[in-house]
């Protein structure tokens, strides 16, 4: 029993450590499972003089999922292919398992043989059946094995019925399922995917992500999603790395991120955000000029002072994304039921 004891202390002792370098930026000389992606000052143009990447740094731990957000032309789809290595770096380096990932100057076929990068474009062969892409890179040496694993990842992705299909014949968002089920066939260490729910619709979509996801958490894989849906880098991510111009901006737990924008480009990223006057909303202790607040976080109350003239009412499902003016200020809030345009209605805020 006191062994027991003893050996449950040692754990606990061993990840509060491991919890504090990694959050300090320490270096960790660890066994093999707390292994990671370390990006060390990475920097990268494709063009002289005009960089795209610009002194990034990051640790991810083996196993986690994160997603990579950022406006268009930021440089996520270029932050994944240099950690697969299909570029090599200006400056810095890009390390896996304390091993640095190589660009083409050093490997004839680029592209870390542990990790799988999946493009925008799915890279499935035509002119050959589902089942026969998601087996591509499977050995035929056991056929039965081989089978079982075409049929589970079909399974996964929901494409089980058009195993014997032709890829050319396929919808894009039938192609993306079934690309998703190939880049994880042979189980890469790292998967490395640009948007991979982009072409498939809602109805599946939820549901597929569910799936993929639990996925690679069972089998351990460290997965990084390069996206521009909130529900992604939300849901389905522990960490999020935020890029701007080519620079990470933040990098943190999404709730964290959500809750706690430090500015309005992060809070952008998640959907409609209002930045209002601090001395409308008093119940606020801040020394900055401006708040940030959601949508969701002003509800109509005519006993408020905050008054606004409503512009358009959205349907949104469950309520309706209100979009008002405040003087010349646009301001988005939600209401139960839809207003009626020129309309002057008054706005609380309501911490939740
Ligand atoms: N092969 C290339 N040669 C030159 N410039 C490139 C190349 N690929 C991308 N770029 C430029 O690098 C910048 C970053 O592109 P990247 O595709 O990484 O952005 P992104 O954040 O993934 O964009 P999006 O969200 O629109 O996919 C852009 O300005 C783009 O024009």
């Amino acid at each position: 029993m006191l062994n027991q004891v003893q050996h449950d202390e040692e754990k606990f002792l061993t990840f509060q450590l491991l919890n504090h370098l990694f959050y300090h930026n320490l270096p960790i000389f660890a066994p093999q499972q707390f292994t990671m992606l370390h990006a060390q000052n990475v920097s990268f143009s494709y063009l002289k003089n005009t960089p795209i990447l610009k002194d990034i740094s990051f640790k991810i731990p083996e196993g986690t999922h994160v997603s990579i957000i950022g406006e268009s032309g930021c440089g996520k789809s270029t932050l994944l292919k240099l950690i697969y290595g299909l570029y090599d770096l200006n400056a810095g380096e890009i390390l896996w398992k304390e091993k640095q990932v190589l660009g083409p100057s050093y490997h004839l076929v680029p592209g870390h043989e542990k990790m799988k990068y999946l493009a925008q474009d799915f890279d499935l062969m035509p002119y050959i059946t589902v089942a026969e892409n998601v087996g591509s890179y499977l050995s035929n040496f056991y056929p039965e094995e081989k089978k079982a694993r075409i049929s589970e990842l079909l399974e996964m992705v929901e494409m089980s019925a058009f195993a014997n299909v032709k890829a050319k014949l396929l919808s894009g968002g039938q192609q993306q399922r079934v690309a998703l089920a190939k880049a994880v066939a042979r189980e890469p260490e790292v998967l490395l995917l640009d948007e991979p729910f982009s072409h498939i619709d809602n109805f599946r979509k939820n549901k597929l992500r569910r799936n993929l996801f639990a996925y690679l958490k069972k089998q351990h894989i460290t997965c990084i999603v390069a996206t521009h849906d909130s529900t992604d880098a939300l849901s389905f991510a522990d960490m999020t790395l935020v890029l701007k111009q080519g620079k990470l901006i933040a990098q943190s737990a999404p709730k964290d991120l959500y809750e706690n924008p430090t500015n309005k480009y992060i809070a952008s990223l998640f959907g409609e955000v209002n930045e209002l006057p601090a001395n409308l909303f008093p119940s606020i202790k801040t020394s900055q000029e401006t708040v940030l607040i959601y949508p969701h976080q002003l509800k109509v109350n005519e006993t408020f002072d905050f008054k606004v003239i409503v512009q358009q009412s959205y349907f949104k499902g469950s309520q309706y994304l209100v979009v008002a003016r405040y003087g010349g200020i646009e301001v988005f809030f939600e209401s139960l039921c839809v207003l009626e345009i020129g309309v002057e209605v008054g706005l609380e805020l309501v911490f939740n």
